[in-house]
């Protein structure tokens, strides 16, 4: 893809530094876009960013905490220094060990915790960055397919990406007539550092009840990302898109 006048487009991806968002920015930056990888743990960050930066990709890091107002408005700033803004990837979530308790085992701690990164930090990265979009732009809400299946024993966690899928259609509405798309994706129990103390059982129990049965590999997520990043996804928003293997259909 060649530069738009004015220079590269910027793709914010959060919690880029390893996983599925790693996965996605990589995606973004063959696509042509310049991405930001704003990442809480700094170390992952730049391990990430180092790595896409050798593959020849227009990267760059930006320390941010999701959940941190003050963190978010940095972001804002680094990023209009950067070019123009075309798009966000909310994908920073606490997603790793979350699981595990049925839900009145669950404390309040841990609620509001996942609460405040997971539904609160895409809506306060995208009320933060939202001036920032060039027209057209496009804003992509990590959700999860646990929320549509009704996966036991993460109920908080399952809350957090109910609340994203209908953020994702308030955001949608809002930002319309801007021309800026907002969808949410749904990606199923994936094979990446996060799920590695998920049970084998639990994995099982993903996998065999797939229409296609096999693992899924963060690269799976990815086509459909590149997809609702360009030009041919621009009458689609407001949506959520389950990207599982058939593990839950429409
Ligand atoms: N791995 C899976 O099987 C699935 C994951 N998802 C979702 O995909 C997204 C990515 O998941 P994974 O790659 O598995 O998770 P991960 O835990 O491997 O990566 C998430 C990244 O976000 C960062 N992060 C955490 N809190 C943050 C904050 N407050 N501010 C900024 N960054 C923060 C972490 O440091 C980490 O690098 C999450 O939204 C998750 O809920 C959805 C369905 C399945
Ligand atoms: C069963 C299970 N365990 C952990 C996670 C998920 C899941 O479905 C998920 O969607 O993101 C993290």
């Amino acid at each position: 893809m060649t530069d738009a006048p004015g220079g590269a487009r910027t793709v914010v991806v959060t919690g880029a530094g390893r996983g599925l968002g790693l996965a996605m920015a990589r995606r973004a930056g063959a696509d042509g876009f310049r991405v930001v990888v704003a990442e809480l743990d700094a170390e992952r960050g730049e391990r990430a960013t180092a790595e896409l930066r050798a593959d020849g990709l227009d990267a760059r890091f930006v320390p941010c905490d999701v959940a941190d107002p003050r963190s978010v408005d940095r972001l804002a700033d680094a990023v209009r220094t950067g070019g123009r803004l075309y798009g966000l990837v909310n994908n920073a979530a606490l997603a790793n060990g979350v699981g595990g308790k049925e839900f009145w085992d669950l404390g309040i701690e841990a609620w509001d915790r996942l609460m405040t990164v997971n539904a609160r930090g895409p809506w306060l990265v995208s009320k933060t960055l939202h001036p920032l979009f060039t027209t057209p732009g496009r804003i992509i809400n990590i959700a999860s397919d646990a929320a549509l299946y009704g996966s036991p024993r993460l109920a908080h966690y399952i809350a957090s990406k109910g609340a994203v899928i209908a953020l994702t259609r308030a955001m949608a509405r809002e930002l319309g007539e801007r021309g800026i798309t907002v969808n949410a994706v749904a990606p199923g129990l994936t094979e990446c550092e996060a799920t590695e103390t998920v049970p084998a059982g639990r994995h099982d129990l993903y996998r065999l009840n797939r229409a296609i049965s096999r693992p899924q590999q963060p690269d799976d997520l990815t086509g459909l990302v590149s997809f609702l990043l360009s030009d041919a996804s621009r009458y689609l928003t407001g949506q959520t898109i389950a990207v599982n293997g058939g593990f839950t259909m429409n």
